[in-house]
């Protein structure tokens, strides 16, 4: 497990690193992520006074494990995305990022709501540019565009693409790095609900296919139930941790609504008032 603090070197960011056939064979042994995030304090701006945005936030996920991190508006999801990335090194606390063996820094994946695809770049460009022009990196942007079933437009621009497409492009971005952390924020938010469910399967076949550890923002408790492994439920002001609880509803039923929406009810009776604020 590669490791850092607040005073230390950041993780390395969406480079490829060159794998062989052992690594990939295997990727659920070793140690998995560790977020240990003892004062998050924003600094004063103009009349506002500095905020302190979390404190004491123990946060863990076995390698390979899907975790989805739920929680009100302003409780310091993003914001513990960003200290896990190391784009945010301004925290007391310590980070231990899951490694695969082999690799001498861990490669991150990210999503976000906005799928940030460059405009001038054609799809196959965008995921090309997150990797180091190694010489299998055709095969690996060639593989993801199929599993996503962005083939045909591969040589297509950003702007020619429905939502759907472009958010299904940022999902093969996302993984093209065989990435050892895959931080996702929301990335399903703001689309109609086939649109969402079918980008939902898909992130699961995808990620079946190419496990890794998954922290996954929502506010939505059925995308959580439909998709992890664990669900930790966040309290604002301050941050901690008020629930962590396994979703041990089967795979196999996870795209039956009704077998979710039971299994979200039960999850309500058992973790109390503190989820009906989510939806
Ligand atoms: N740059 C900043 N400066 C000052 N305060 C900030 C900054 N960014 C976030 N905050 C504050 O930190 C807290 C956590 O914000 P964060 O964006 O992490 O919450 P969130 O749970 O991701 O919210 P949402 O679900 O609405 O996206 C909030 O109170 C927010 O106002």
């Amino acid at each position: 497990m590669t490791a850092y603090s607040s005073r230390h070197v950041s993780p390395h960011v969406a480079q490829p690193v060159a794998q062989s056939a052992d690594e990939t064979a295997d990727r659920s042994a070793g140690p998995g992520l560790s977020i240990e995030i003892d004062s998050k304090r924003y600094p004063p701006v103009g009349d506002a006074p500095a905020h302190v945005a979390i404190q004491g936030l123990r946060l863990t996920a076995r390698r390979g494990e899907f975790v989805a991190l739920v929680g009100p508006s302003g409780c310091g999801k993003t914001t513990t995305l960003n200290i896990a990335a190391g784009l945010d090194k301004d925290f007391e606390g310590r980070i231990g990022l899951p490694t695969a063996p082999g690799r001498s820094r861990p490669v991150l994946g990210y999503m976000f709501q906005n799928p940030r695809l460059l405009p001038w770049r054609t799809v196959y460009q965008n995921l090309a540019l997150v990797l180091d022009g190694g010489a299998d990196d055709d095969e690996r942007i060639a593989a993801l565009l199929e599993a996503v079933g962005l083939t045909a437009v591969r040589d297509q621009y950003p702007s020619r693409l429905s939502v759907g497409m472009a958010r299904r492009a940022a999902l093969a971005r996302a993984f093209v790095v065989q990435p050892d952390l895959l931080l996702m924020d929301e990335p399903f938010v703001s689309l109609d609900e086939l649109t969402a469910q079918r980008l939902r399967a898909l992130m699961l076949d995808v990620w079946h296919a190419r496990p890794t550890t998954v922290l996954f923002v929502t506010h939505n408790l059925r995308e959580a139930i439909q998709l992890a492994d664990r669900l930790v439920l966040l309290s604002a002001a301050p941050t901690r941790v008020l629930a962590d609880l396994p979703i041990d509803l089967p795979r196999s039923l996870r795209n039956d609504e009704a077998a979710v929406e039971a299994f979200r009810a039960e999850l309500l009776s058992r973790a109390g008032p503190a989820f009906r604020l989510l939806g």
